[in-house]
């Protein structure tokens, strides 16, 4: 079971961030025509600055957009760690500082991610389903979202038949504990991007592709929802 790959390669960041954030715009551009409102899930890590400068000077009507992200650092927002910080400052300006952002970060339980659970699931529920646009990265050891290799809670992460809209997680290279949709509310996206740059992770992909064990793979072993891979090197 192979998930259906529609491949866009460019020969550099910019132009891939300029391809990248038109289309994302209007894929978020045609659910506000069709429903009157958009949901976009944006991952984390350095990869999404520069499409996030590009995105946010989209003409659309951000009023109608509602932004959360795939997965949270459980840090305060003024954390240079926290990924709701990175959308305060790379994606809420220009046309876009009209959306809405819905945090993972629950400040009430700053202590205690499981305790926020509850709480940040159902805000995750009340924006719907499916996401309009959900886009996920991958680190090196071939994590995406917060599944990460060894994780606590990989295995309920990675649950097709799993009900829940997040879960925490714990792992060895995750750095502080996290928050993450599950795999099913990845899947459950009008379009899912993947956003990866380098030859390193070209060459990751390749071997999740060919079957190597790594989180990654999840999203690629299923053949529920076609993954947008947007590469450069
Ligand atoms: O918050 C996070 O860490 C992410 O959402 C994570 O899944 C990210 O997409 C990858 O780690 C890639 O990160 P880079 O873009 O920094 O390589």
């Amino acid at each position: 079971m192979n998930a259906k790959l529609i491949r866009n390669e460019y020969a550099d960041k910019l132009t891939l961030a300029d391809k990248l954030a038109r289309d994302i715009a209007s894929k978020l551009d045609a659910a506000i025509k069709a429903r009157g409102k958009a949901t976009l899930a944006v991952s984390g890590g350095g990869t999404p600055k520069q499409m996030f400068a590009v995105l946010c000077e989209q003409e659309i009507d951000w009023s109608k957009v509602t932004i959360t992200l795939v997965d949270e650092r459980w840090v305060d927002t003024d954390s240079d760690r926290s990924n709701a910080r990175l959308v305060a400052e790379h994606l809420l300006h220009h046309e876009a500082h009209t959306a809405r952002f819905v945090p993972l970060f629950d400040r009430e339980h700053k202590d205690d991610v499981d305790a926020a659970l509850g709480a940040v699931g159902k805000r995750i529920d009340d924006l719907g389903r499916p996401l309009d646009v959900v886009i996920l990265g991958m680190g090196p050891d071939g994590h995406t979202a917060s599944f990460f290799p060894g994780g606590d809670h990989l295995a309920e992460a990675l649950d097709p038949n799993g009900t829940k809209a997040v879960v925490s997680m714990r792992a060895g290279g995750a750095g502080e504990p996290r928050i993450t949709l599950t795999l099913p509310r990845v899947l459950d996206a009008g379009k899912l991007y993947l956003h990866i740059e380098g030859d390193d992770k070209k060459a990751l992909l390749a071997k999740a592709e060919a079957g190597e064990d790594l989180p990654i793979r999840a999203v690629l072993a299923q053949d529920r929802t076609p993954v947008h891979v947007f590469w450069a090197p």
